[in-house]
């Protein structure tokens, strides 16, 4: 059996931990069989090899009754870039889960498991359920709506250095002011709208208009700027990929290889890739 999760880019500016996009890069797990300990195989750094990897903690979590498992896990999504590592192995970690222990989970209840561990649901939401998914955690449930797919190519520049979501959660500020609040809330609504009536110059003009985050973390990622004022050039829409340090731009796709272009003239020579809206989420073959 394999368990194919994809990459996810958060926030699209404004929509700070509401708004995600499933992208094409992603994590496989393939079970291999039984095993008298947990066993992970996987090329991914010094991610752990036994029970303690976040893959197995969450399957665990979810069936603690679960035997051990030798797993092969592979993965083209960068760990700790702003492209949803952590929630494609929960997500791979609750879909294990529900496969060895038959547990019938809908897409829906596997929403719901994984914003409770990840903590926001801008990423793992996304995963499961494919495409761009707007949604938030209330009364103790999940609530989703997933919206139209951009027809855009997105563009992610990943810069080599990594960056912890929790070292970018701690350079936020602690409060807003209720005017500020209240703006920064008025654009992400408005993104919102614009995002369903498919208005996408409406969508360029606000996705670069965030209150709640980028500003605050331009300082640890410095190409943000430079990128967004590139994109411009070309007519295109500049966002940090969920904490950072990927940048992401929203572009037509004719457009994209001049861009690229024009970046590397600029000396941006780190890691590019040209990823499109994952439709499927979360995926499983018997074979
Ligand atoms: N394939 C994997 N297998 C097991 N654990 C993983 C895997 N990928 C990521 N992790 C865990 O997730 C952590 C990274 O989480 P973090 O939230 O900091 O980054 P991210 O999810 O890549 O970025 P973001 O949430 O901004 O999109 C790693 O340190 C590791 O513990
Ligand atoms: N919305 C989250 C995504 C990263 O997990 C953030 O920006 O901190």
């Amino acid at each position: 059996m394999k368990i194919k999760v994809p990459a996810s880019s958060a926030n699209l500016g404004p929509g700070f931990d509401s708004i995600g996009l499933a992208v094409s890069l992603y994590l496989t797990v393939t079970v291999k069989g039984a095993a008298k300990e947990w066993q992970i195989d996987h090329q991914l750094g010094d991610l752990p090899h036994d029970k303690h990897n976040m893959i197995v903690q969450t399957a665990l979590q979810v069936a603690p009754q679960l035997s051990h498992q030798h797993l092969e896990v592979s993965s083209d999504i960068p760990v700790t870039h702003g492209l949803g590592s952590s929630s494609s192995a929960i997500v791979a970690g609750i879909e294990l889960a529900n496969q060895l222990a038959n547990l019938k989970l809908t897409k829906a209840a596997m929403v719901e498991i994984a914003s409770q561990i990840e903590g926001h649901s801008d990423n793992v939401a996304p995963a499961i359920l494919g495409g761009l998914v707007v949604g938030t955690n209330i009364d103790q449930h999940f609530d989703a709506v997933e919206a139209p797919l951009p027809p855009y190519d997105f563009v992610a520049y990943i810069p080599a250095y990594s960056l912890a979501t929790k070292k970018a959660r701690a350079v936020l500020p602690r409060q807003l002011d209720y005017h500020s609040a209240i703006h920064a809330s008025a654009v992400a609504n408005t993104l919102v709208a614009a995002l369903f009536k498919q208005d996408y110059s409406l969508v360029s003009e606000l996705m670069e208009a965030d209150n709640f985050h980028e500003q605050y973390r331009a300082q640890l990622v410095p190409e943000l700027m430079p990128i967004r004022q590139v994109g411009h050039v070309y007519g295109a829409t500049t966002y940090l990929s969920g904490a950072g340090p990927t940048v992401m731009t929203m572009i037509t796709p004719d457009k994209t290889v001049a861009f690229i272009e024009a970046l590397r003239k600029k000396g941006l020579s780190d890691r590019i890739e040209v990823l499109h809206p994952d439709r499927n989420g979360v995926v499983v073959d018997d074979q």
